[in-house]
């Protein structure tokens, strides 16, 4: 209630006392006739409670008053003549208290103040004497403490309202900048594409792509993921949720969290292109080699970033390069980058393997001899690369000794040595055989730590003309290519076994079979706990069942299905379902294997068998391979 009505009401309340006591009186005024001699002190009590509220005689001191009743017990007729001027006063008081209502009452009504949405009551008159006419507005805030709560509600909501929208815009801009790259992506692979997936002409890697397009690979990627797992990325739409700030994560390359260390034959590459249909995975494109080879590990970790994909925040960046797995300095170097990496390792039968092997450097060394590798020898390495690989030509062959004491042979050590020792003189100019000769013979062989895959190799990048991220081709010499040709001409049984019928433990396929060898030295740096070893073959058979394992060592959602697979006969394996179309690995993957004499295969497994228990004791799993 406003003081106003409270006024105006208490007025009307002391009209009620007033005439209610007026009658009182009257009575008592009776009864003080028949009882002249009775004490005024009631009435005095009386007249004091009356009339103390009023205002009229808030304006009067008591004291008048008292003296005013004092006259009065001075006889009962000046009593009587009192009590009459007390009624006039009462009516006086009645009629400016009726006055001052109609004042504010005109105050309210004659203004429109209820367009203000104000109180009628904050129009006043300015006085009590003032006509109608002369009134004020009263401005103020009745409850200043929930006044400011209100405003700071609204602002608030003002604020979210614009975050929201401008956020909705943000990502509307976001998603069609996406699904245009996505559009040109699929625009570009279907005009470069061969043939579709079905005749397995198509590589399913975009390493044919140029380089400026990767990035725009990585947003396809990335934008299946938002559309995939909101959960994960801690994406949401800004409509959805406006209080969770959108975070559209910036691309970037990123080293590798997680590494194909090999072996290589093992269906590597198949591991790679499987993984990257995970909207999490990003790939880099081709095998690097950095820890490998010397000549790009003194380049520097920038230079090795430079070569991963560019990756969304909370995806894994994944880079296969199968010769790291038997090149001894490689898991310090990879510590030495990130302790905490995670290693896939690829393996399978170990016969099947070296022959898978032998069919990839036959292919090779066949191409060798083509003239493409009688081109000019390659610029000698400088002199800090020389430096550098000299020593750690030193440190690999303080370990090759050690791997001959633990089974590499007499053999083995003398066709490394040999080769390093061509490698190490081409370095410091002693021998007219070129570093670039050296390496092709070293890739044409399958030595240089296991180099001289599809996709490492010189040779082979020669001719298969890998992506740019490998490193550039060395054609070779004339002897090299004569080398190459010969162990062209030779059978895997010619290789494989001497004439006495002994195993050639020194040929190089067999050597990197020997699994236990090359993780004994990976173990000794990592905990086993950061190493998955998979099934190579059943990622053949099977590859929903090995996926679901590394999705799950890698802390990744399970999303790659059977839906995302299809058998393709003509090739013979599983190839891959994306989007944009069907693919499968290129024709150097899943060659047909030259037959191989079931007595020669019985003995190298044979020979296998204790190899393969270490290895299995290494693991802590028996992966069943034949024992002959
Ligand atoms: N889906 C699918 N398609 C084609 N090929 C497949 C697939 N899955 C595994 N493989 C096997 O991969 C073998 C090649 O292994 P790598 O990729 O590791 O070879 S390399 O070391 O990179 O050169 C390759 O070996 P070969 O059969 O001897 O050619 C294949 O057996």
């Amino acid at each position: 209630m406003t003081a106003a009505k409270r006024r105006a009401s208490s007025g009307a309340t002391n009209n009620n006392n007033n005439n209610n006591d007026t009658d009182e009186y009257r009575e008592q005024q009776q009864h003080l006739l028949q009882h002249p001699q009775q004490q005024y002190h009631s009435t005095q009590q009386r007249y004091h409670f009356q009339y103390q509220p009023e205002q009229q005689h808030q304006q009067q001191p008591q004291q008048q008053q008292q003296q005013q009743f004092s006259h009065q017990s001075a006889s009962h007729s000046a009593y009587h003549q009192e009590n009459h001027q007390s009624n006039q006063q009462q009516q006086q008081h009645q009629q400016e208290q009726r006055q001052q209502t109609s004042l504010l009452r005109d105050c309210s009504v004659k203004l429109p103040l209820d367009i203000l949405w104000l109180p009628k009551s904050a129009m006043r008159p300015v006085g009590p004497d003032a006509s109608h006419t002369d009134c004020i507005l009263v401005v103020g805030v009745s409850r200043p403490k929930l006044a400011v709560v209100f405003l700071t509600v609204m602002l608030i909501s003002l604020f979210l309202t614009f975050h929201v929208l401008y956020d909705s815009a943000v990502y509307n801009i976001q998603a069609a900048q996406v699904l245009t790259e996505r559009h040109r992506l699929r625009l570009l692979s279907s005009a470069g594409g061969s043939g579709g997936g079905s005749a397995g002409a198509n590589n399913i890697n975009n390493n044919h792509l140029p380089e400026f397009i990767k990035p725009a690979a990585a947003a396809v990627a990335a934008a299946a993921a938002l559309a995939a797992v909101p959960s994960s990325n801690q994406i949401s739409h800004p409509m959805v949720f406006p209080s969770n700030r959108v975070h559209f994560p910036k691309t970037s390359r990123r080293l590798p969290q997680a590494l194909i260390i090999g072996v290589r034959k093992c269906g590597t590459r198949a591991l790679l292109e499987m993984l990257y249909l995970h909207p999490r995975i990003q790939k880099a494109g081709g095998e690097v080699h950095f820890f490998d080879r010397d000549e790009n590990y003194m380049k520097g970790l920038e230079w090795y970033r430079k070569k991963m994909p560019h990756s969304f925040r909370g995806q894994i960046t994944i880079e296969k390069s199968p010769s790291y797995f038997v090149s001894p300095e490689v898991p310090e170097r990879v510590r030495a980058m990130n302790a905490s990496i995670k290693l896939l390792l690829i393996v399978r039968e170990p016969v099947t393997r070296a022959i898978s092997d032998y069919t990839q450097l036959r292919s090779h060394a066949a191409t060798a001899t083509l003239p493409l590798a009688d081109g000019p020898a390659a610029a000698p390495p400088s002199p800090a690369t020389a430096k550098y690989s000299a020593n750690s030509y030193q440190r690999r062959r303080g370990r090759a000794i050690d791997a001959a004491g633990s089974g590499y042979g007499p053999g083995a050590s003398y066709t490394n040595q040999q080769l390093r020792a061509s490698q190490h003189m081409a370095l410091y100019g002693k021998t007219s055989k070129s570093y670039a000769a050296a390496q092709v013979y070293d890739n044409a062989i399958g030595g240089g730590g296991g180099g001289g895959g599809d996709e490492g190799g010189g040779a082979a990048r020669i001719r298969i003309g890998e992506s740019a991220h490998t490193t550039a081709p060395t054609p070779g010499s004339a002897a090299a290519a004569a080398a190459a040709a010969q162990i062209a001409s030779k059978s895997f049984e010619e290789l494989a076994i001497f004439p006495n019928g002994t195993v050639n433990e020194s040929y190089r396929p067999l050597t990197i079979s020997l699994y236990h060898l090359h993780l004994h030295r990976w173990l000794e740096v990592f905990p086993r706990e950061q190493l998955l070893v998979v099934n190579g073959d059943r990622l053949i058979e099977d590859p929903v069942s090995q996926l679901k394992r590394i999705e799950t060592f890698l802390g990744i959602e399970h999303r790659v299905t059977n839906s995302h697979f299809y058998f393709n006969e003509t090739k013979g394996f599983y190839c891959l379902r994306y989007d944009s179309g069907d693919r499968c690995l290129r024709e150097t993957k899943g060659r047909k294997h030259p037959h191989v004499d079931p007595v020669v295969v019985s003995k190298l497994r044979k020979f296998f068998a204790e190899h393969n228990q270490r290895f299995y004791e290494l693991v802590g799993e028996d992966l069943g391979w034949p024992e002959e």
